[in-house]
This record gives structure tokens, C-alpha cells and sequence, in this order.
């Protein structure tokens, strides 16, 4: 079954320069799909017009279904219905998510009081199995602090249990890895693995790295300008690129090897 369809979506400044062209994919309930492509691509625009937060300046034009909701042209109130419930984000900085006045706790509680109706005893209760969940330790500690009193890798995780208090149908991670040490970083990615596929969520993992998508995705869109270059099953496209950009990102893919497993790739 379908959850998110887009049909020649094109996003445009106001003074008519084009920033996404033309574009269409869908994804069904539970698949993960990656959107990979140099910086500038379109890859963040996309993941944001999915979710109707388009910056100021930027229109869109074709059709974006998101579980049965057009969101192009949808009114605030509508959108803000989505939110949440159908889809939700991650972001590279999860300070863009986090705010930094609030202690961890009370912004988690806030998507889990809207959506389960939870309050007093329960709602805390619930805040530190969310933290738990995506296995933070001395979740009571993380719960009272201010985002700048935990890690990069913390506050990631604080975004990524926001993300998912709702239980949205689509999670969209645009480069949530990038940010965070080396180190940390294979972390997030199988605790994102982990947690979706808990959920038969599905997945739109934004990223320029392929070596990361293939750890998430199944299927992945090639972006280059604006464009879809090419489309498929990640392992398809690394074991056989047909675009001349694809076979560049699979060439310098670093650690392709390793993160896959597959020995000789060819
Ligand atoms: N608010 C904006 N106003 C005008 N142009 C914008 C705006 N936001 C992004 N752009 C332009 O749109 C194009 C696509 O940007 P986008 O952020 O989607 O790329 P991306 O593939 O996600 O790259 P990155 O990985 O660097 O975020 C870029 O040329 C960018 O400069």
C-alpha cells in the first residue's frame, strides 16, 4: 500500500529558478528509501516540502500525497495534523529540533501529552521510557538537562525519541548522522535501523553518503540538480550504476565495502 506518493513535484524560487525538478517516487508502508545526491541536489527541500515546511520563497507545484493528505497547497492546520502522526523528522543539528531553554524532559513531553493524552505520573513515566528506547543511559539525568548540558550524540537521540513519540507512519532523517563524531555515528544508524523496523515504519534517509544509506534504505533515488538521475534497489545501484553520477558516488563511496560486507563489490 502506498504512504507516500510524489508526482512531478518542482519546487521554485519566486524569481523562477528551479531547485527541484519534476520529480516523482513513491514509497509504500514500511520501505525505506534513500535520497542521495551531491550537495545542492534538492535533497533537503524534498524531505521538507514532504512535510510542508517549505522555506519562505519556495513554491511547490505537482502533487505530494503523504497518507491520503495533498500536502501541496494544504492549509496550516491541516499540515499541522500530518505532522507528527503521519510524518516526522530528524534533522542533521538536532539543536534546529531542540529548544535550548527547555530541559530535555518537558519537550519530550509535550508530543506525548498531545498525542496519548498522558499527564502527570503517567506523562513522566512515559518521558523515560522514550528516553530509554533509544537507549540512553541515566534517561532521569537527560530528562532535566538543557540541550547544551549533553553531548552532540545525546541530543540527537533527545530529537530522534521526539521524532518517533508519535508514532508517525514516515520517519524522514535528512543527514542525521552527519553532525556526530565518527564514533557515534554507526550508533545512531542501527539504532534508527532498529527502532523503524520495530515499528514497520517506513524511512526517507537523506544523505550524500551511499555507504550510510545502504545501512538503512532498500531502494534508493539518485539526485543530481534539481533532478532524479536514477532510481533502485540500493545493492542494484552499487553493484551496477548506470549513471555516469551514480558510478561516481559508488566510486568514492567510502567504506562501501566494509559497511556492505560484500567482499568484491563487482
Ligand atoms: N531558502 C532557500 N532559498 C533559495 N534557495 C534555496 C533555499 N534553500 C535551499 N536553496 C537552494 O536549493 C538547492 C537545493 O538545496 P537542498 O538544501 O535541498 O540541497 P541538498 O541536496 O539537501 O544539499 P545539502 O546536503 O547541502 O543540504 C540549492 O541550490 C540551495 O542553494
Amino acid at each position: 500500500m502506498t504512504l507516500l506518493e510524489l508526482s512531478g513535484l518542482t519546487l521554485r524560487t519566486t524569481d523562477g529558478t528551479t531547485l527541484v525538478d519534476d520529480l516523482s517516487l513513491t514509497l509504500a508502508r514500511g520501505e525505506r528509501l534513500g535520497l542521495i545526491g551531491e550537495s545542492g541536489s534538492g535533497k533537503s527541500l524534498t524531505a521538507l516540502a514532504v512535510l510542508g515546511l517549505l522555506p519562505e520563497g519556495i513554491t511547490a507545484t505537482g502533487s505530494i500525497e503523504l497518507a491520503g493528505t495533498q500536502i501541496v497547497g494544504a492549509r496550516e492546520d491541516r499540515l499541522t495534523r500530518m505532522r507528527g502522526r503521519d510524518a516526522a523528522v530528524v534533522f542533521q543539528e538536532p539543536l534546529t529540533a531542540l529548544d535550548p531553554l527547555m530541559r530535555a524532559g518537558r519537550q519530550l513531553a509535550e508530543p506525548l501529552r498531545r498525542r496519548h493524552g498522558l499527564r502527570g505520573t503517567a506523562l513522566k513515566r512515559a518521558v523515560l521510557d522514550a528516553l530509554e528506547r533509544v537507549r540512553l543511559a541515566e534517561p532521569d539525568r537527560i530528562a532535566r538537562s538543557f540541550p547544551h548540558e549533553i553531548s552532540g550524540g545525546q541530543r540527537q537521540r533527545v530529537a530522534l525519541a521526539m521524532a518517533l513519540a508519535c508514532e508517525p507512519k514516515l520517519l524522514i532523517a535528512d543527514e542525521p548522522t552527519t553532525a556526530l563524531d565518527v564514533s557515534v555515528q554507526a550508533e545512531m544508524l542501527d539504532l534508527i535501523d532498529t527502532l523503524v523496523r520495530e515499528r514497520d515504519m517506513a524511512v526517507v534517509f537523506v544523505s550524500h553518503d551511499l555507504a550510510v544509506v545502504t545501512r538503512i534504505a532498500d531502494r534508493a533515488v539518485v539526485m543530481r540538480q534539481g533532478r532524479a538521475v536514477e532510481e533502485g534497489a540500493v545493492l542494484d545501484l552499487v553493484r551496477s550504476p548506470a549513471h555516469a553520477y551514480t558510478r561516481a558516488l559508488v566510486g568514492s563511496a567510502r567504506r562501501l565495502e566494509s559497511a556492505l560486507n560484500l567482499g568484491d563489490p563487482r
